[in-house]
């Protein structure tokens, strides 16, 4: 009689809900869960697990959206977990909803639509009422004003291009940008390296960088004292980049005009002059089928075969599929490394087909292909020697 051998299915756990498009790309091979028992990855967006305990065999973490500031980065580099993010997958999205709320609240429109609900019949027909009381929402036209784009990554070059088609001055500031975004940058963006200048010249200010501990509350009273008294700052990026009570004080004192963010909290609910958006950037269909394919493939991917693409904490390798047997290491980015590693394989006899090693920042990552297979109790050997190499993260035997 025949035997069919039933694979067991690998579990990726979900804490945030995923497009279907992007499981889809999972397979049959997988099973998705809530649960993090067995779990051996895991698709996350918004969720916090900073104080979230890391299931036990997790192998790789895929947030799909940009920040990841929601992830313990260090705890995961340290336990030897890629964490991947999905770069400009949702930048149309939010850039969309910056230059609809950059028209909507410079036209003031927010505080029209309001009142308009408050109109009552009983006080006069409505049109009545609608053109004696508009003369309190004349707004200004965005085109000719300056916009100040603090953060030229994957959003902030698409919001700065877009800008500068509609007929604004563009003013960026990045210290950090990245080859690829200079490029995709307009040549009528004005660079600036100063970023008080930023805050002097520009009617509207977007911000667009990660949350972390640089960044954090960079919009606070120091930065407010440099801006136009009635400039309109919006942030989708992260609430924690401006000081609360800064910002507060600011806004009351009329120091500046308005505040658009995609991160309310207690505290900007009740500012004057907030416009509290419920982080609906990244929430358009295609935005969120774009992130969950990106996640899903990235994650596939380094559990079969060990590539790594857009991950934060490990070096991008992109890696052929292997014949037989793949060894990962991950580990302190410290010299030696590949020989120790090759050293054991040989103590077993075993012919190597194939090896590399890449590094990023403090760590680094090393792969060697087999060119047969060997038994698990080899294998298991070979694991343990290799874990034993000072300096060793984590390793994975595939295959
Ligand atoms: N509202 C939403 O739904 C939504 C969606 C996507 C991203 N985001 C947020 O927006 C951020 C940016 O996203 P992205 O896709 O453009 O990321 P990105 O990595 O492509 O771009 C970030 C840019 O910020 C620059 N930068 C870093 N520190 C800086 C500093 N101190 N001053 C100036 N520039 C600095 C980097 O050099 C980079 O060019 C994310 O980290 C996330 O927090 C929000
Ligand atoms: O950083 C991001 O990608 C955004 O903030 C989107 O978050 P979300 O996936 O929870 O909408």
């Amino acid at each position: 009689m025949e035997m069919t051998v039933v694979e067991k299915q690998k579990t990726i756990q979900v804490l945030n809900p995923i497009s279907q498009k992007g499981l889809d790309y999972l397979g049959e091979d997988y099973q998705v869960s809530e649960d993090a028992q067995g779990a051996e990855g895991i698709l996350v967006r918004s969720y916090n697990m900073h104080q979230f305990p890391l299931p036990e065999n997790l192998k790789a973490i895929a947030r799909a959206g940009a920040g990841v500031n929601n992830i313990p980065i260090e705890e995961c580099t340290s336990k030897g977990i890629p964490v991947f993010n999905t770069p400009g997958a949702n930048a149309n999205a939010v850039k969309e909803l910056v230059l609809t709320t950059l028209i909507a609240s410079s036209r003031q429109l927010f505080d029209g639509i309001e009142w308009a609900k408050t109109l009552s019949p009983n006080n006069g027909p409505i049109p009545k009422q609608v053109e004696s009381g508009k003369k309190q929402f004349v707004g200004k036209e965005i085109r000719g004003k300056t916009l100040g784009v603090i953060g030229l990554g994957a959003i902030g070059a698409k919001v700065a291009n877009d800008a500068l088609e509609l007929g604004m001055n563009v003013v960026g500031f990045d210290p950090f940008v990245s080859v690829d975004m200079a490029w995709e940058l307009s040549r009528s963006v004005r660079r600036v390296y100063d970023i008080e200048t930023l805050y002097q010249d520009a009617d509207y200010i977007t911000l667009h960088v990660p949350l972390n501990d640089k960044t954090r509350t960079m919009l606070n009273k120091d930065a407010f004292q440099f801006m136009k008294s009635d400039v309109h700052i919006l942030n989708f990026s992260r609430g924690e980049l401006v000081h609360n009570s800064d910002l507060k004080e600011a806004l009351e004192m009329e120091n500046i005009g308005k505040y658009i963010t995609d991160f309310p909290n207690e505290d900007v609910l009740t500012m004057k002059n907030a416009i509290p958006i419920p982080h609906l950037g990244a929430s358009s269909q295609e935005s969120e089928e774009n992130c969950a394919i990106m996640a899903t493939q990235q994650l596939k991917d380094y559990i079969e075969t060990g590539s790594v693409k857009n991950s934060v904490n490990f070096p991008d390798v992109t890696l052929s599929p292997f014949r037989h047997m793949r060894i990962t290491a991950f580990h302190n980015n410290v010299p030696n490394m590949l020989s120790q590693l090759t050293q054991i394989v040989s103590k077993f006899g075993i012919n190597i087909s194939e090896m590399m090693n890449r590094n990023k920042e403090n760590v680094a990552y090393s792969v060697i292909d087999f060119e047969s297979s060997v038994d698990s109790s080899i294998q298991e050997q070979i694991e343990s020697e290799m874990m034993k190499v000072n300096g060793m993260i984590s390793v994975r035997i595939l295959g």
